[in-house]
């Protein structure tokens, strides 16, 4: 139907008030088809309002190029419509071309089941213009309608001719060139220029392809032209026809101002031909319809015998890029551009892989976003990599199902971009991943080798081998999961910071373990030597340090084979290994020091002072108890045990044996300890062999000196006592004495009454007791009683002079000093001060007494 059918169709179907009432208006709308009448609109009066009146369904019919030279903007639907947007290349493309009014729409509705619309038989008017498309019916073919020439409105003006024939050919595989028998031969009759135009067109764009070196080369894409002739009566052999119209095409070829390096190529270079004949389709109507079947069974089966849709006429353009690329063509057609197919192809490829590309990373998006969150610091989750690969396949796979038929290298291109932007999508999951699993292999590697030192006899190097290849290979499987293809990812970096720390956390744990061999190897050496040091110093002598110092150093000698044996499987270097021994030897010398300082401190040496000296002083030769009795010389005895207790106290000051071949001998300075202990290296910083030899600093001796000799003098008067005590007698005098002035207490005592009872019974009680012969326990407990009373004021005494400070005491002394007597003086008088104030004491007794 065409534009003035269109518009009388509107007229009828919408008359002006005046008409309305007309008669004659009845009768034509009576006329009119149901759906126009009963909708009241016309059927399609302009180019939007024809494709959308016949809808975007499979018959639907669509002007793409109208009478303006638009390109439509519906085709995506249509091709929707038609089923045939995701068809790939498995369509075709067909064009018929030929004079106006010469049944090519007939043609085309008969063959592919069109709806074109066709001129009445009776108004003999162009109905086709612009460019109709529609879809073949049963078949993925779009036929298109193209106007036809010799166009009245348009006369001899051949620009739409051209740019038709450049469009058509842009797109179609098969050219049905539509003409009558009886104009065979004839120039314009058969469409001579028609196909002049063609053949031109064709020239120039193979040309283009040319220049710019891409295809259309020898390899030339052919079309196929197939002339139909029309109204065939028979009497003239489709040969004859055929080769008519042969010569003529040759002819027209050969006059045609071909470019350079094109002289001398023919039209089958670039075009098949083919002819076929139709019977006159209102004479021989029978004839007619079963030669159209004929020939519509070429369109539809690959199996039929001169099936037109070969291959090799495919242009190669996705069904779903079409659109695009028919626009294009049609854009660059109309504005007169130079039109390279190749070109446009890769425009169109580099449009729609873009397009495709982009929906892509949108499916790519929306699978991301529905990604569990991340599970937190330290923690690995497990289907990451396999959904990071879902999420990647699933996009390249949308991508790659409809932009794959596109230009290859474009295609390629913007796969590549768009792998490269899922990539970087992907990238912080990656690399969040990894830290979290260098966290966790390293947090395992740190259990790992803490289990293992728990056990006994663990080998430590080993330990740390055996835990780092575990970490190493739990960090790499995680990573492998979650390294995708062609990502260049890498998870080296990652994988030597985690290498780095765990040389550190073993670095950290190595000199942990030195540290606390070291420490037991100390407290093994403290134990050792606890008991040597204890006798040694129990029992000073001449060889006391010797006897300590090579107990310390086979103590020491045993420390350091333990130590090495240990430090072998602690990977130690020869620098690490002589900084240990050198801290342990410190170490353990500084652990007998500490010892040896229990024992020198001031009590503890008073003790062994006392112990030496009683041993000396109270014991004989032989070791028997001395029981003082006057011919004893106490002051010699006294003096010697003293003096040689004396000596003992500068053997206890210094560490230093008999032979020096004993003698140890340490480094002062802190050396490199802070290799094995960093501790340790402060400590020991200000450590000096030497001074630490000394046990007793001078003052330390004079204040031990004079402690013990006042214990000693404390000795000494007890001992003075103790003899006094056992020769005491009462002179004879003293009894006469007693009876002369206690002659008046017995006599008084005879008189009372009571005194002489008492008398009697204390009497009748010795007697008793001489009678039972029980004097021994009496006098035994008399004089235990006695005893208990005299040590009781012996050690009050004793306390009362202790207690005396040097100040008071020499106060004290200074108060209560008296000469010596001269022969004591002579025996004294080269003595020391402190034997003079020895002196003073019996003699303020012997006053008291
Ligand atoms: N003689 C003859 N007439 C035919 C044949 N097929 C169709 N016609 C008539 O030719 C006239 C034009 O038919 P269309 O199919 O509209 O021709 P067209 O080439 O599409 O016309 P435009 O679109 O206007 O260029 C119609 O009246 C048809 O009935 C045929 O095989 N032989």
């Amino acid at each position: 139907m065409n534009q003035s059918i269109d518009i009388a169709t509107e007229a009828l179907a919408n008359p002006p008030a005046d008409l309305a009432d007309h008669p004659l208006l009845a009768q034509a709308q009576e006329s009119l088809p149901a759906d126009i009448k009963d909708s009241g609109a016309p059927a399609g009066a302009a180019v939007g309002l024809q494709s959308v009146a016949h809808g975007s369904g499979l018959d639907a019919k669509l002007q793409v190029v109208d009478e303006n030279q638009r390109f439509t903007s519906t085709l995506d639907e249509h091709m929707e419509g038609w089923q045939l947007a995701n068809a790939g290349f498995n369509y075709d493309v067909v064009a018929v071309f030929g004079s106006q009014s010469t049944g090519k729409s007939t043609l085309l509705n008969r063959l592919f089941g069109t709806k074109f619309d066709v001129m009445s038989e009776t108004e003999r008017r162009q109905t086709t213009k612009g460019i109709w498309m529609s879809k073949g019916q049963d078949m993925p073919v779009l036929v298109m309608d193209v106007e036809g020439t010799d166009g009245r409105e348009r006369g001899e003006d051949q620009d739409f001719e051209r740019k038709s024939a450049l469009f058509s050919m842009a797109v179609a595989e098969v050219l049905i060139v539509n003409i009558w028998e009886h104009q065979v031969g004839l120039y314009q009759g058969a469409n001579m220029g028609l196909l002049k135009t063609v053949f031109e067109v064709n020239l120039g764009l193979f040309l283009a392809a040319k220049q710019k070196g891409k295809g259309k080369g020898d390899t030339q894409d052919k079309t196929l032209l197939l002339f139909v002739i029309r109204d065939h009566i028979g009497a003239t052999p489709l040969a004859n026809l055929r080769a008519t119209l042969t010569a003529d095409l040759n002819r027209l070829w050969d006059g045609l101002s071909k470019p350079e390096g094109l002289e001398h190529t023919t039209i089958d270079t670039f075009f098949d031909l083919d002819f076929v004949t139709l019977a006159h389709k209102l004479l021989q109507p029978e004839k007619f319809e079963s030669e159209v079947v004929e020939l519509r069974k070429r369109f539809q089966s690959q199996q039929e015998e001169g099936y037109v849709f070969k291959s090799k006429y495919h242009k190669r353009i996705p069904a779903d890029g079409i659109s695009t690329y028919m626009g294009t063509i049609w854009d660059a057609v109309v504005s007169n551009k130079d039109l390279d197919l190749p070109t446009q192809q890769e425009l169109l490829a580099q449009f729609r892989c873009g397009e495709l590309a982009a929906s892509a990373f949108d499916l790519f998006s929306s699978l991301l976003s529905a990604f569990p969150p991340a599970p937190g610091p330290g923690k690995l989750d497990s289907s990451l990599g396999a959904r990071m690969r879902d999420a990647k396949s699933a996009a390249l796979a949308a991508y790659d199902e409809a932009a794959s038929r596109y230009h290859a290298a474009v295609y390629g291109r913007q796969r590549g971009e768009l792998v490269a932007k899922v990539h970087g999508a992907l990238a912080p999951l990656f690399a969040s991943q990894l830290k979290n699993a260098h966290k966790l292999a390293l947090r395992e590697y740190r259990v790992a080798i803490e289990q293992a030192l728990r056990t006994e006899g663990y080998d430590f190097a080993r330990v740390v081998s055996d835990a780092r290849q575990q970490a190493e290979k739990r960090f790499d499987d995680e990573a492998k999961k979650v390294v995708l293809d062609e990502s260049g990812w890498s998870p080296e970096e990652e994988r030597a910071a985690l290498v780095e720390d765990m040389d550190h956390v073993a670095e950290l744990l190595r000199k942990e373990e030195t540290r606390k061999m070291v420490a037991v190897i100390e407290r093994n050496i403290k134990r050792q030597m606890a008991e040597t040091v204890e006798y040694s110093l129990n029992q000073p002598s001449e060889d006391m340090w010797d006897k300590v110092l090579t107990a310390f150093k086979a103590a020491l000698q045993k420390a350091e084979d333990a130590y090495l044996k240990k430090a072998k499987s602690f990977n130690c270097t020869q620098e690490e290994m002589d900084a240990a021994l050198q801290l342990l030897r410190r170490r353990a010398w500084l652990a007998l020091r500490s010892k040896l300082n229990e024992h020198t401190a001031e009590a503890p040496m008073l003790v062994k002072l006392k112990l030496v000296f009683e041993d000396k002083f109270r014991y004989d030769a032989d070791g028997v108890p001395r029981v003082w009795k006057p011919e004893d010389d106490i002051d010699s005895i006294f003096r010697k045990a003293k003096e040689s207790v004396l000596e003992l106290i500068p053997l206890y000051s210094e560490i230093k044996p008999a032979d020096p071949a004993n003698a140890l001998e340490l480094p002062s300075s802190a050396g490199t300890t802070e290799i094995v202990d960093p501790a340790a290296a402060s400590a020991d910083e200000d450590f000096d062999f030497a001074e630490s030899l000394q046990l007793l600093s001078p003052s330390q001796q004079s204040a031990l000196s004079t402690r013990f000799r006042r214990e000693a003098d404390a000795y000494y008067v007890e001992a003075k006592r103790s003899m006094v005590s056992s020769t005491a007698q009462i002179p004879y005098w003293i009894y006469g004495v007693l009876v002369v002035l206690g002659f008046n207490e017995f006599v008084a005592v005879i008189r009372s009454p009571v005194y002489f009872t008492l008398l009697l019974i204390a009497g009748a009680a010795a007697y008793v007791i001489w009678t039972l012969n029980m004097t021994g326990p009496v006098l035994a407990v008399t004089r235990g009683v006695t005893n208990e009373v005299v040590r009781t004021v012996n050690e009050q005494l004793h306390n009362y002079f202790a207690a005396q400070t040097p100040d008071s005491h020499a106060a004290r002394s200074h108060r209560h000093a008296v000469p010596v007597p001269a022969a004591s003086s002579n025996a004294t008088s080269s003595a020391a001060p402190e034997e003079i104030e020895l002196k003073e004491k019996p003699s303020v007794r012997e006053k008291d007494d």
